[in-house]
């Protein structure tokens, strides 16, 4: 397909040609690579054409591939055919959507950990042990019942135990591979008027919120995300607390102090030039992941406020305190994201393991031997499944449909 619109034989495997590429007259000047496979990416023949790229020379690029036999991509097309040739795993293929979506240090770091098989490996290391455990099991099985090893069954017993802990601190871990992809949140709650709009359009660097001297202003929850230290942190500004006859103010305060119980860190915000500490609305956030901050600093504090520990300093309109405001979340962020050991990342792991775990549990719970050889089969089973062995194909496409085309 490829000689037949560059008129030349193939360039030597991985060396850029360049070469004219060729529909009825001549396309483009450009360069041509060639991975035979299965040596490749996908593990198949793959021709790599570097064009300009007009949208003049694409289409009539992909009319001369159409005519010698080709057709587009499919999103994640590339990255299918290369687990489907046992290139990658699925997680694998799931890091390489991660890495090309990936916004900040931290989420690219974590995507190349998976991308590299971190948590593939985990997870056949996993599986190896429970086949090696329904191999021992299964030995069992085959001995009469008086030359039955002493303690056989046993063993492999207290083995799945160990390995179920193991798979439960591995879940453990407060979500931090998920929320390492979707983000660490943020909520800023406080009385109307704190400031808190403004300190969220302070904090991300534009005018995201709407900002006015009524109290009232926000009622919508407004999200706005930033790279934090190369942590990827969402902030929600919300309505201020207060008790309110006007429905959808109360619908907002609802919705703040939704978003408050579902929030990683929040910050509990109040006016420090006429209040000592937040109002009572707010305070009953306080707890070990909140912040108190004292907004309006050039105002002059309010003699108090130095009462509440931990509190923090700021003002909004002038930005004193907030570059160390910023320090404060980045750093609760790093110890709520940071970590060497490989996570799940995506609710589809979470499950295969929580599986996993539920057979491990009813392994422990039988009696007949036979039975505790189906409970380790299917427990192995669920982390074939995650790792992409089988049951695949409705999870593939879920999996390639969030690609992108040419991936
Ligand atoms: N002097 C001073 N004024 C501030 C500061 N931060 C906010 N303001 C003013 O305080 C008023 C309220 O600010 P907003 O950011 O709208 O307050 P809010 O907490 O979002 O208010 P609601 O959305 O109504 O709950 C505005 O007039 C701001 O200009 C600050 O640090 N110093
Ligand atoms: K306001
Ligand atoms: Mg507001």
């Amino acid at each position: 397909m490829v000689s037949a619109i560059t008129k030349k034989p193939l360039p030597p495997p991985r060396y850029a040609a360049r070469r004219r590429f060729w529909g009825p007259d001549a396309i483009d000047d450009g360069l041509l690579l060639w991975f035979p496979g299965p040596a490749s990416f996908t593990g198949e023949d793959v021709a790599e054409l570097h064009v300009h790229g007009g949208r003049a020379v694409y289409r009539a690029l992909a009319d001369a591939l159409a005519a010698a036999g080709g057709r587009p991509a499919e999103p994640g097309e590339f990255t299918r055919r290369a687990f489907h040739n046992g290139k990658l795993d699925l997680t694998q293929a799931e890091a390489i959507a991660d890495l090309v979506a990936a916004e900040t240090e931290g989420q690219r770091r974590q995507a190349l950990r998976q991308l590299d098989g971190a948590l593939g490996q985990l997870y056949e290391g996993w599986r190896a042990r429970l086949i090696a455990m329904s191999a021992r099991a299964e030995a069992a099985i085959d001995f009469p019942e008086e030359d039955l090893p002493d303690g056989l069954l046993a063993g492999v017993a207290t083995d799945a135990a160990v390995l179920a802990g193991e798979l439960r601190r591995h879940l453990d871990d407060g979500g931090r591979g998920e929320r390492l992809r979707e983000g660490f949140h943020v909520a800023i709650l406080g009385a109307p008027n704190a400031g808190k709009s403004s300190l969220l359009n302070a904090l991300v660097g534009r005018a995201a919120a709407i900002v006015h001297e009524t109290a009232g202003t926000t009622r919508d929850i407004v999200e706005a995300a930033i790279d934090l230290n190369g942590w990827p942190v969402v902030f929600s500004d919300t309505a201020g607390l207060r008790v309110t006859a006007d429905p959808v103010e109360a619908e907002g305060v609802r919705r703040a102090q939704e978003r408050a119980g579902q929030a990683d860190l929040k910050l509990l915000i109040f006016d420090g030039s006429t209040q000592a500490e937040p109002d009572a609305a707010t305070m009953v956030f306080a707890g070990p992941r909140a912040l108190l901050v004292a907004n309006k600093s050039d105002l002059g504090l309010v003699a108090g406020s130095c009462s509440i520990s931990g509190w923090v300093r700021v003002s909004a309109a002038t930005g004193e305190g907030l570059g160390g405001l910023a320090g404060q979340i980045a750093a609760a962020a790093a110890a709520a994201l940071d970590g060497s050991a490989p996570a799940p990342t995506r609710l589809r792991h979470r499950m295969a393991v929580e599986t996993c775990i539920q057979h491990l549990d009813a392994m422990c719970r039988a009696s007949l031997p036979e039975l505790l050889v189906e409970d380790l089969r299917l427990a192995a089973r669920a982390l074939a499944a995650a790792v992409g062995r089988i049951d695949i194909e409705d999870v593939l496409d879920a999996v390639f449909r969030e690609f992108c085309i040419g991936k």
